[in-house]
């Protein structure tokens, strides 16, 4: 080994221990948080709150992009009081992350019923002048934060609307309790433990070897295709969602299937997307489209995947009535998978 390489080595080494170190140490500060109601009192003190209003994210406008504005827990009962509202709302926040200098993240909902208050729902216009921000759907703004925000948003949007949706427990109809980070709810009559959950979905990009199958939604913005999707039923592992879901959606037989990654999306209402590729015997590759799930399924070559994933928008209908094939924006697990697909064929048809 050179001189070179070892200092090199060791440097890697070095960055690597100090990375692992800063998330093991983070990693162990959430799990005490959420273990430790008075731990986590306590970090509320330094910590810093995200804002919603009925699940829309308090957002600023800068340069093209959204950003999320944190308040500090002064800021935020200064807030609450000029709007006559007992600082004992806060109580309804769930912690959503920290920094790396250990400064907790909460996210708090202003536009929700809460048992903290009488006039629960907080006046959403005067609110946005007094933050100088807006209330913006995340659906609408989730492709122009940057991806740290992106996913605190979607968590946090995520928790608040499982607590929202929990409140009271399905055995006794008692009113539950959350502990201070939101990660459970309990009932205090029965002692059940709710925890949040979320849908696992599988997404796959089916390929006969040389060409990927895409599909649409009638209810996907116009001229978009995406990889197939699909909720998990329940008893069934990932790789027998995928069997079924392609048999039933475009009526092919799985021959073999591949991991990909997986990503928390926040639609409808938290679900944990899990993508694979999948391919079908070459032989076998006629779609019969399930029109009761999608309005169009079709075969695409590289190039035409190619093309489309270097396509930007707006995608605004063509003199001849169509619009232009385009994918999902590049956040989506599906535009990830859809991409890798696409390297992957460049570099199987290199010559060896
Ligand atoms: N992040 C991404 O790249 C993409 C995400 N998706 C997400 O994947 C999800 C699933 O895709 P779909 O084709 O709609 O699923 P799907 O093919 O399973 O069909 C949806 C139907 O499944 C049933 N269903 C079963 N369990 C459900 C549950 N837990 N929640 C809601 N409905 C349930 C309902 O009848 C619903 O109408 C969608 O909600 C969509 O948000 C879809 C495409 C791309
Ligand atoms: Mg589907």
């Amino acid at each position: 080994m050179s001189l070179y390489c070892g200092i090199a080595c060791r440097r890697k080494f070095f960055w690597c221990y100090r990375l692992l170190s800063t998330y093991v140490t983070k990693t162990r500060y959430l799990f005490e948080l959420k273990e430790d109601d008075d731990a986590c009192k306590k970090a509320q003190q330094t910590g810093a709150f995200y804002l919603f209003h009925s699940l829309a994210p308090l957002l600023q406008t800068s340069a093209h992009q959204y950003l999320a504005p944190r308040h500090s827990l002064l800021e935020l009962e200064r807030l609450l009081g000029k709007f006559g509202q007992d600082a004992q709302r806060i109580e309804d926040s769930v912690l959503i992350g920290c920094s790396e200098q250990q400064e907790a993240w909460f996210a708090l909902d202003l536009g929700l019923d809460s048992s903290f208050s009488i006039s629960a729902s907080l006046h959403k216009p005067e609110m946005e002048t007094e933050l100088k921000g807006s209330f913006i759907e995340l659906r609408n703004a989730l492709f122009q934060l940057n991806a740290r925000d992106a996913s605190l948003l979607s968590t946090a949007q995520a928790l608040l609307r499982w607590h929202d949706a929990h409140q009271f427990c399905s055995r006794s109809g008692q009113p539950t309790k959350k502990n201070v980070a939101g990660s459970k709810r309990v009932c205090p009559s029965n002692n059940i433990i709710y925890y949040p959950q979320m849908a696992p979905v599988v997404i796959t990009l089916v390929s006969d070897g040389t060409r990927c199958l895409l599909a649409r939604q009638s209810s996907f913005p116009k001229g978009m295709y995406s990889a197939l999707a699909g909720f998990c039923d329940i008893g069934e592992s990932v790789e027998e969602t995928i069997r079924r879901e392609v048999a039933e959606e475009v009526g092919l037989e799985v021959e073999s299937l591949q991991y990909y990654a997986s990503q928390h999306w926040p639609f409808p209402s938290g679900s944990l997307m899990i993508a694979c590729h999948a391919t079908v015997k070459p032989g076998q590759t006629e779609i019969q489209v399930n029109l009761r799930e999608l309005e169009t399924a079709a075969w695409f070559s590289h190039d035409d995947v190619a093309t489309a994933l270097k396509r930007k928008g707006p995608y605004t209908q063509q003199q001849n009535g169509t619009f232009p094939f385009w994918l999902p924006p590049k956040l989506a697990i599906s535009h990830q998978l859809i991409k890798e697909w696409v390297e992957k064929q460049i570099c199987s048809s290199l010559p060896a």
